[in-house]
């Protein structure tokens, strides 16, 4: 950031919107900037656990238990009433008053679901956007407390208009339009909008969800059609690390990374951003900061154009999937017909699977499919009928894991993937596959799942990436 910001986009997770502390301290965070005269969006994420206890409130529904659906709702009302009363909500306030009328329409939704016994994807999408509807009301009553103005929205009301595609929303092109049409009148009149993320609308009015973790895109869609400075997603790590945290102890922080290196880390696995979140900032090349709430004065990492690296570290970080599946397409049908390829990837196209990882053996005897094990039903169902007459047999290998490294530095840099191979075998780690993209941002290997979390350190620490020890 060359001169001082005027827009920011901030964006809370779950975590950080977790109880009246944790969402008072986003909100002390966001002040900060609004009284160095920077205006700013906030986008939250519903509080920490509520979009599986959602999921789970529509799934009991769905199998006639209401009563279970019932209670779970009681506890959502209690949460997000302890959590307004603690901001400092009187008991009569507008925010209670909005909390109350939210779980009333949660609580229909929810018994339409079991009437019917039928959760569609629409339905599902209605009930768990809930999450961030509530929690959006709860950061404008805390801005209002610490002494700002401010104003919160559903995603639709802030213009995020999208696609039907339920679970996997993507927004219309017509969108940024629309949200500089929603909000700058209200950045304008000096308040600071509170928009709740994950969620946006069709053209007819139907809520949508635009996938886990989809608070991210939220962000980035709105920053970037409100032409915004910076957009920063405040998080419970330092920023993007060398490894998933939770996993390596020896994770670093990465000072900065390209807008293809956290998509690549994101589409393998590392769940601190949604895969698409950096795509809306590319073309203006608006930076994105992943941040630590904790720390505030710590610079995380910044996301731009530029990958950036010290030389020393092609391999920047190492991520995992865990729970895919391998698919094995072989038979007479398959053996030297090309085109039978072609086939197979519209068939899975056509059902918006996401393939992981593709290796065709050079005898054309056979195609090997890496996907998730969550699609695998819709997988197996969508190349079962014979593809152009051809008999296809299909295998399944679960309980597998994808592992892979990534860097911009990898480019053109001799015996990156040498040196991955023998760390797995030094570790007597078998591998399944193997994949290179060709832009080689990544290397991935499909694993044994049990070897994963052994694989991961393994590796992270062949690519000299754990942190120096400190001697005291
Ligand atoms: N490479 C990584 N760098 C940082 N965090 C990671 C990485 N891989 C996985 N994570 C996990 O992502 C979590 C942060 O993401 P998430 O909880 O979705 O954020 P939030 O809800 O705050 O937006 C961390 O707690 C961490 O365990
Ligand atoms: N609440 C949604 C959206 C989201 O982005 O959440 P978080 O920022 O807490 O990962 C989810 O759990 O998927």
């Amino acid at each position: 950031m060359s001169e001082s910001p005027h827009l920011l986009v901030m964006k809370f997770g779950g975590t950080n919107m977790g109880d009246a502390n944790a969402i008072r301290h986003s909100a002390y965070l966001v002040g900060r900037s609004l009284k160095e005269g920077i205006k700013v969006v906030v986008v939250v994420s519903a509080m920490s656990g509520v979009t599986n206890q959602l999921l789970g409130i529509a799934e009991a529904a769905e199998k006639g238990d209401i009563a279970n659906a019932n209670d779970q709702i009681a506890g959502l009302r209690t949460r997000h009433f302890t959590a307004a009363q603690d901001i400092g909500a009187a008991p009569d306030a507008d925010t209670v008053r909005e909390i109350r009328e939210l779980l009333e329409t949660l609580r229909q939704a929810v018994y339409g679901v079991y009437l019917l016994r039928e959760l569609t994807p629409r339905s599902r999408d209605l009930i768990v956007a809930f999450g961030e509807r509530l929690s959006a009301p709860l950061m404008a009553l805390a801005l209002e407390t610490s002494g700002q103005r401010a104003h919160h929205l559903t995603g639709g009301q802030a213009g995020i208009v999208t696609d039907a595609h339920f679970g996997s929303a993507r927004p219309l092109s017509t969108a940024a339009g629309r949200i500089r049409d929603r909000l700058s009148g209200l950045l304008g009149a000096g308040l600071t909008p509170v928009v709740a993320g994950f969620m946006g609308e069709t053209e007819k009015g139907a809520i949508t969800t635009l996938g886990r973790g989809g608070t991210d895109f939220s962000a980035t869609i709105i920053g970037a059609a409100l032409h915004a400075d910076e957009v920063w997603a405040w998080k419970d790590v330092d920023g993007v690390m060398s490894a998933d945290p939770r996993s390596v102890r020896g994770a670093q922080n990465i000072a900065q990374l390209s807008y293809g290196e956290v998509m690549e880390l994101a589409y393998f696995g590392a769940k601190v951003l949604h895969p698409l979140a950096v795509t809306p900032l590319q073309d203006a090349g608006i930076p994105l900061r992943v941040k630590s709430a904790a720390d505030p004065e710590f610079a995380g990492t910044l996301v731009t154009t530029e990958a950036a690296g010290d030389g020393a570290h092609p391999v920047k970080a190492v991520t995992a999937i865990k729970g895919v599946s391998i698919i094995n397409v072989s038979g007479a049908g398959i053996l030297g017909v090309p085109d039978v390829v072609a086939d197979l990837f519209a068939a899975l196209a056509k059902e918006n699977i996401t393939l992981l990882m593709v290796s065709q053996s050079s005898s054309m005897s056979n195609v090997s499919l890496v996907i998730l094990g969550s699609d695998e039903e819709r997988t197996l169902a969508a190349l079962t009928p014979p593809m152009g007459g051809r008999q296809l047999q299909v295998d399944v290998q679960q309980g597998v894991a994808v592992l892979a490294i990534v860097g911009a530095g990898m480019r053109g840099t001799k015996g990156v993937s040498a040196r991955l191979f023998s760390a797995l075998a030094g570790d007597d780690i078998n591998i399944l596959m193997i994949s290179q993209g060709s832009s080689e941002l990544n290397i991935s290997v499909a694993i044994e799942g049990e070897d994963v979390e052994r694989a991961t350190r393994t590796v992270h620490s062949a690519f000299g990436l754990d942190a120096p020890v400190t001697v005291q």
